[in-house]
């Protein structure tokens, strides 16, 4: 369906109940987005649909705004409460998520709407049968889970009365491993429902789903860019070699060329330690996000970078680069692989980091998918954001890939844009992937690439997609010690030391384990009095930039570089130590032993009960 074709129409005209415009424009969502004007119309007409929209175009609400519209109208004449919608996603940040936008959608309609989110909020399986047994209307899960309460018996969950069942991120359900929890599933549904697939993506496993649950399905495929406007959305690169990037990132920070909410990528989860150990000796506090994590802490550690309690999260999407794309493979062991990452986890993917001004790519992502999924953090809703990429020599076939990939989105030349530059600028075996050698052919493309960007940037500027950061390597020059002197206390032995403490806390402040602890008190001492974990010496003199290394051309704009970080000890006002102690308890992450978004547990309190 064109674009072009279709009349953008208003929230009003959407047909949608008072209550549920009431609360959009408590959200200040002026105007509905393309597929929400597009999808809206056909759900609502009972439409099964495949819903198919770039990362960040509000797919979440085109779907949720007429599953509560549906639900209001089934009210009317219902007479008995039930389970009338299932709401499928892949993770539990995913599900949560889901849970928090249509909680909000539904926020006008008073307790009219009960939606339960069995996946995300909490994994004890007493506490999720109990919220099955209110019979809630829109029920959110993971397949597995919901398959299980399904399989204990009609008396915990009754799917069959559902009308609605939608999968959310469609193309990740197989992928994760879910392929047989969903056939299992989709017995316990009854005949006759409507099903809805959302995906940023329609691959193999999109298709096979949709032949498993929808019939006389449209499919939603909106004419636009898998990206936001240029306008909108920035691309920069900064050529850096691997010594560079530790230099550049932290002046970049310190000097506030980069402001505002920033997510850093690497790719891997001992590269998130590294880079948070590295930041955190110059007195940036930063959290971290990765799979390894339990889900718990990610789904805090989301919450809190949201709530603004921290400016920068590193992030890993380790699962992307795993196997883009995904294979068999995986697929058959996605489940057992969860022993070392939480398969119902990964950063770059559908989660609505909010308030993102920049994406930066400390390592290249290893596909342009992976590109585009990154990129997708930033710019989403009608906000602006940037995307900033350190691109080693090794990483250029890969960043004239996406060059190539954004040229193709906005219809511009795609052609190779130098006499000498390369036929074909597929990309290579991921350079950042241990132990990689390049081929012959790579080697000669990497060469060519670099010809191209190195010696010649300005040439290859004029016509890029993806700008050269304006930044001199030499300005950054008087970083470079300390930065190499930090990156290099920042060894692995530290980042092992760092996940282990990390794990004792976790343990430490586990629920479950609470129990255990009380019975076997020596298990506790033991964990407590454990030999200390080697954590790097913060050295107070680094949080401050002196004027010596300020670069000259910054001197005017950058003389009281702004604290980086909410939690910046720069400058604020005095405390007491108790109250400081407070403060950085219930701001860090691993202080949390439940989900309990926005509630702060009593630190003291927690201090008696241990003792
Ligand atoms: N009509 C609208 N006007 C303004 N902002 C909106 C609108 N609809 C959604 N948003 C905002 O846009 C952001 C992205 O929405 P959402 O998470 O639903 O995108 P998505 O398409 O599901 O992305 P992804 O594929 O990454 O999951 C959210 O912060 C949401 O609040």
């Amino acid at each position: 369906m064109s674009s072009t074709q279709q009349k953008t129409l208003q929230f009003h005209e959407l047909e949608l109940d008072q209550r549920i415009l009431k609360a959009i424009a408590a959200l200040g969502w002026s105007q509905p987005t393309l597929i929400q004007s597009t999808a809206i119309p056909l759900l609502l007409e009972g439409k099964d649909v495949v819903v198919r929209a770039r990362t960040g175009s509000g797919k979440t609400a085109a779907y949720a705004l007429p599953l509560i519209q549906k639900i209001l109208n089934s009210k009317l004449n219902a007479s008995e409460q039930c389970v009338s919608a299932l709401v499928l996603a892949p993770t539990k940040e995913l599900c949560r998520q889901s849970r928090q936008v249509i909680e909000q959608l539904a926020e006008s309609c008073g307790k009219v709407v009960r939606v339960a989110d069995i996946a995300g909020s909490t994994n004890d399986v007493a506490t999720q049968r109990h919220a099955l047994a209110e019979r809630p209307d829109i029920v959110i899960s993971t397949p597995a889970k919901i398959l299980a309460h399904a399989e204990a018996g009609k008396n915990v969950v009754d799917l069959r009365h559902i009308e609605t069942l939608v999968v959310d991120e469609a193309d990740l359900i197989f992928a994760f491993g879910y392929e047989q929890d969903f056939k299992r599933l989709i017995k316990h549904l009854p005949a006759i429902y409507q099903a809805v697939l959302v995906s940023a993506t329609i691959s193999d496993d999109v298709v096979r789903m949709k032949g498993l649950c929808l019939h006389d399905a449209i499919t939603l495929k909106l004419e636009e860019p898998d990206l936001v406007s240029l306008e909108q959305l920035t691309h920069q690169r900064i050529l850096a070699e691997e010594n560079d990037k530790p230099a550049i990132l932290v002046a970049l920070l310190k000097l506030t060329l980069i402001q505002g909410k920033s997510i850093i990528f690497v790719n891997n989860v001992d590269r998130c330690y590294k880079v948070r150990l590295f930041l955190e000796q110059f007195g940036i506090r930063v959290c971290v996000l990765n799979s390894e994590l339990p889900a718990n802490i990610r789904i805090h550690t989301i919450s809190q970078f949201n709530r603004g309690s921290y400016d920068i999260i590193i992030a890993s999407d380790e699962h992307m680069l795993e196997k883009p794309g995904g294979s068999n493979k995986r697929k058959a062991n996605a489940k057992s692989k969860s022993k070392k990452g939480d398969i119902e986890s990964s950063a770059s993917r559908g989660i609505d980091f909010q308030g993102v001004n920049n994406v930066i790519n400390f390592d290249f992502p290893c596909d342009v998918t992976s590109y585009i999924h990154r990129a997708g953090r930033t710019a989403r809703g009608n906000n602006k954001g940037s995307v900033l990429s350190f691109v080693s020599v090794k990483e250029l076939p890969l960043n004239e890939a996406v060059e190539q990939k954004l040229r193709r989105c906005f219809a511009r030349e795609t052609l190779p844009k130098w006499d000498d530059a390369p036929a074909k600028s597929k990309p290579i075996a991921n350079p950042n992937a241990e132990e990689t050698t390049l081929s012959k052919a790579d080697t000669k493309l990497v060469e060519q690439l670099r010809r191209n960007y190195v010696e010649r940037p300005k040439k290859a500027d004029s016509n890029d997609m993806i700008k050269l950061y304006q930044f001199k390597l030499e300005e950054v020059e008087a970083f470079r010690y300390r930065a190499q002197d930090c990156w290099r206390a920042a060894t692995r032995v530290a980042v092992h030391d760092t996940r282990l403490k990390e794990i004792k806390t976790e343990i430490l402040n586990s629920e479950k384990l609470k129990g255990f602890f009380e019975e076997n008190k020596r298990d506790l001492q033991a964990l407590r009095h454990d030999k200390p974990t080697r954590t790097i010496k913060q050295q107070s003199h680094l949080s401050h930039v002196p004027d010596y290394i300020l670069p000259k051309a910054l001197k005017r704009v950058a003389v009281n570089p702004r604290p980086t970080g909410a939690g910046s000890s720069a400058k604020q006002p005095r405390m007491s130590a108790g109250k400081a102690a407070f403060q950085r308890q219930s701001n860090d992450p691993l202080m949390v032993s439940e989900v309990d978004y926005g509630k702060r547990r009593n630190f003291t309190q927690r201090k008696k009960k241990t003792k």
